[in-house]
């Protein structure tokens, strides 16, 4: 197909391309500087367009500038900043990047630009180095998140632009192939154009998809330390009770609770130091989460005292995941572990179920009826399990 006018002229996209994509690299770079440390991958996602930037212009500037600055640097420093992208999303996911052979395989590129746009020029033969190039690395990156993807919209933004790239370069590729390259990049026919234009786009939906993503892991991270006990990682307090009001305020009967205490923890801090005993805390939590399975939720009520909601459980099945609890509490710690000189721990567990409860069965009846039977298990003489009369 022969050129053609086209209502979008090649030169105009790529400048405007490049400018957008400086106003982008500008909102992720304040953005970075306000978000946490633990989110990486920005500092590449606002280096990507500025890099892309310098390319356009040197693109933009094709016949006024000598060839071997609009076209072999031209293409080398566009494609180190897909490179870029790419080193931002291993990092946003893996939190490390290794972009080494990409690299290598752009040094590879340049070589053949510099034969097919100085020495010999062939634009039919740069087109097919630069989209078969683009179009594998477009790919890859896209796979990244193909692996990764969940519900989240800026991965799936992500994912869709990133095939989209590479499916169109694959595209111009193939047309190529067929013998429709075209005379050259400036040139108005409709493939080119698409081409052009999507390479626009993607620099600006890239960063949108970026940003989102980036956005969402803070959101995250935030709800995770909104609603977790630092020491240990399990709820706190706030949240286990959260959990407990949506279970009990229905006025629905269902689920049990059960309170759990260490005993006699201030001897363990006592003989051997607080750091000790915030080890013996974590090793509780993780020793009562594997009791407790998928069956509930565990959250620290206040020092050495724990909440489990079981939504789903009666008293029958409160009571035996309750005497595994504190079976698992109990094992002996492990000759080769750090806290071996405690020896052992032990609980004492309280069980109510919404069933034994009077009226509504809600949260605070709930919970005092489990409290006293705790108090009762530790009256009784500890390492025990009771439930509520
Ligand atoms: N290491 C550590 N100790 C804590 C933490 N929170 C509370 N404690 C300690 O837990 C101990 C609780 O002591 P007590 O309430 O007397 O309870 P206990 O020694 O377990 O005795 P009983 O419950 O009656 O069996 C106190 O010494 C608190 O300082 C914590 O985060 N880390």
């Amino acid at each position: 197909m022969g050129a053609s006018p086209s209502i979008l002229d090649p030169r105009s996209v790529i400048l405007l391309a490049g400018v957008m994509g400086v106003v982008m690299a500008l909102v992720v770079f304040f953005m970075q500087r306000s978000y946490p440390r633990s989110i990486q991958g920005l500092a590449e996602w606002a280096r990507a367009p500025l890099v892309a930037f310098v390319s356009t212009m040197l693109f933009a500037a094709r016949g006024y500038f000598p060839d071997f600055l609009t076209i072999v640097v031209a293409n080398f420093v566009l494609y180190q900043a897909c490179i870029l992208y790419y080193a931002g999303s291993q990092k946003f996911l893996f939190g490390r990047s290794d972009t080494r052979g990409w690299t290598v395989l752009n040094c590879v590129l340049a070589v053949a630009l510099f034969w097919f746009g100085i020495v010999k020029p062939d634009f039919e033969m740069r087109l097919l180095f630069v989209t078969l190039a683009v179009s594998a690395l477009f790919f890859r990156h896209a796979q990244l998140y193909m692996r990764h993807t969940g519900r989240v919209f800026g991965k799936r933004l992500m994912t869709g632009l990133l095939l989209a790239q590479a499916l169109v370069a694959a595209l111009r590729f193939v047309s190529v192939v067929a013998g429709m390259a075209g005379s050259g990049l400036m040139e108005g026919s409709w493939i080119q154009s698409l081409y052009i234009s999507m390479y626009s786009f993607t620099v600006l939906l890239l960063t949108i998809a970026a940003i989102l993503m980036a956005t969402d892991r803070v959101h995250t991270e935030f709800e995770y330390l909104a609603t977790r006990d630092p020491l240990t990682g399990a709820l706190n307090r706030r949240a286990v009770l959260d959990a407990c009001e949506g279970a009990f305020t229905s006025g629905e009967r269902r689920g049990a609770l059960l309170m759990v205490d260490l005993d006699h923890f201030k001897d363990i801090n006592d003989r051997f130091g607080h750091q000790m005993g915030d080890a013996v805390l974590r090793e509780a939590v993780h020793r009562m989460q594997r009791a407790i399975g998928d069956k509930g939720v565990l959250g620290r009520y206040g020092g050495e005292e724990f909440v489990v909601l079981l939504p789903e459980s009666g008293k029958a099945e409160a009571m035996e995941i309750a005497a595994r609890l504190r079976q698992a509490v109990g094992e002996p710690f492990p000759a080769d572990s750090s806290m071996a000189v405690v020896g052992s721990m032990a609980v004492s567990i309280g069980v109510a179920a919404g069933e034994s409860s009077s009226g509504g069965a809600g949260i605070d009846d709930v919970l005092a009826l489990a409290d006293a039977a705790l108090y009762r298990a530790k009256a009784m003489g500890r390492d025990r399990v009771i439930a509520a009369a």
